[in-house]
């Protein structure tokens, strides 16, 4: 079956990497009810119209987590075709926020570092570990 046009349109996603001093990173897991839901990823969402990767960034860290960015740069883009929809996902480290992370959605939330220890990993997080991994955690 061919999917609509709409579901092959990019969607823009704004993730941030939140590395704390000691190097460990947050990672969630996918509330019910979303695709993929129990997966882990890293916290962010899609870009509302007219929206800065920046200013989706801070919204979806306050919705989500709680949390005001206060220092973030983009890191690395990824283009990801699932079933449901078509992603470009825009990376960014986070490295000055105010509050702490708090699953506002329902999500889990753990601190990592390399290797992680949750399962499973959302495909379009995993080649983030690697990344990460490259560049020596
Ligand atoms: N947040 C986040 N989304 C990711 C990652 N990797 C990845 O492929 N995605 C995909 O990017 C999209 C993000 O959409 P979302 O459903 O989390 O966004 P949202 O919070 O705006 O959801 P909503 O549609 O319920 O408002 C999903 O298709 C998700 O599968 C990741 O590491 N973090």
């Amino acid at each position: 079956m061919n999917p609509s046009p709409s579901q092959r349109t990019p969607v823009a996603v704004a993730v941030g990497l939140m590395v704390r001093a000691d190097g460990a990173f947050l990672m969630a897991s996918r509330p019910e009810g979303k695709p993929y839901a129990g997966y882990w990823e890293f916290p962010g969402g899609k870009l509302e119209v007219g929206e800065s990767l920046r200013d989706a960034l801070a919204r979806e860290f306050e919705e989500e987590l709680g949390v005001r960015v206060r220092e973030a740069q983009f890191w690395r883009s990824l283009r990801v075709d699932y079933p449901h929809a078509l992603v470009d996902l825009q990376f960014c480290r986070i490295t000055a926020w105010d509050g702490e992370p708090q699953g506002r959605e329902g999500q889990q939330l753990s601190w990592q570092t390399l290797p992680v220890t949750l399962s499973p990993v959302l495909p379009g997080a995993l080649p983030v570990l690697g990344w990460l991994a490259q560049e020596g955690g």
